[in-house]
């Protein structure tokens, strides 16, 4: 990770104060971050984006970051440094912008692989494990062919496996579990915004 950071957008539209929207400002302390995880295809870009914009927050995603960084898509450093380049480097750019007071961070599908990726998440923010079944995954994913873990002759068959492998550790980092297969993006952000008042009423 030599390159110098290149921050993404900062999401800072304005809320409607007399919109539905405008109690959210008492949600978590200002400076928790929120971390999403789930499978390729959950709607952690989408979902976070939407999110940061309704709490006024910063959104940062994991893979784009480290794009941004490194000046390459996610694929050629999978085809350069392999799937074990590729994960030392997210470790190390997760442990730094999870530190980050207040960000609303959209990490990579498979950043729960790491253990010590696991503590970084579990210790530092709320994690929201995004929800979607393997078929809805796959309707989500199938048309897009960038996806270095899909490129393979049955991609369907490997996002079954991969979300078999790994829904144990969504479910054991995540203090907020949520289903998105039934719901159209913008219900899913604020759905999770009652959940996430929930559990700070709860904490
Ligand atoms: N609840 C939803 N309902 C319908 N489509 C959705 C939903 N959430 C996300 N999508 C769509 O699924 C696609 C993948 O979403 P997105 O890129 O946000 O997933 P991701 O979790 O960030 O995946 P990756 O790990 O590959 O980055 C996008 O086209 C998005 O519009
Ligand atoms: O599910 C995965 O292992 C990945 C998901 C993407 O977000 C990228 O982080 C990368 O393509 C690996
Ligand atoms: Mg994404």
């Amino acid at each position: 990770m030599n390159k110098p950071l290149c921050r993404s957008a900062t999401t800072s539209e304005p809320q409607d104060p007399g919109g539905a929207d405008a109690p959210v400002g008492l949600l978590l302390s200002d400076e928790q971050p929120i971390f999403l995880v789930g499978m390729m295809g959950a709607g952690k870009t989408t979902i976070g984006r939407s999110l940061a914009r309704l709490l006024d927050r910063e959104f940062l995603d994991l893979d784009h970051e480290l794009e941004a960084r490194c000046g390459v898509r996610v694929s050629l450093i999978f085809d350069i440094e392999g799937e074990e380049g590729f994960r030392r480097r997210e470790t190390a750019l997760l442990d730094e912008c999870s530190r980050r007071p207040g960000i609303i961070l959209a990490t990579g599908g498979g950043a729960v692989l790491n253990a010590e990726n696991r503590r970084y998440l579990r210790e530092r923010g709320v994690v929201v494990y995004l929800h979607a079944t393997g078929d809805e995954l796959y309707r989500r994913v199938a048309r897009d062919r960038t996806r270095p873990l899909l490129q393979t002759p049955d991609p369907r068959a490997r996002l079954q496996t991969l979300l078999m492998q790994r829904e144990p550790l969504y479910q054991e980092v995540a203090a907020i579990t949520i289903e998105t297969g039934i719901m159209p993006i913008s219900q899913v952000a604020q759905s999770l915004i009652s959940l996430l008042k929930k559990y700070q009423s709860h904490s």
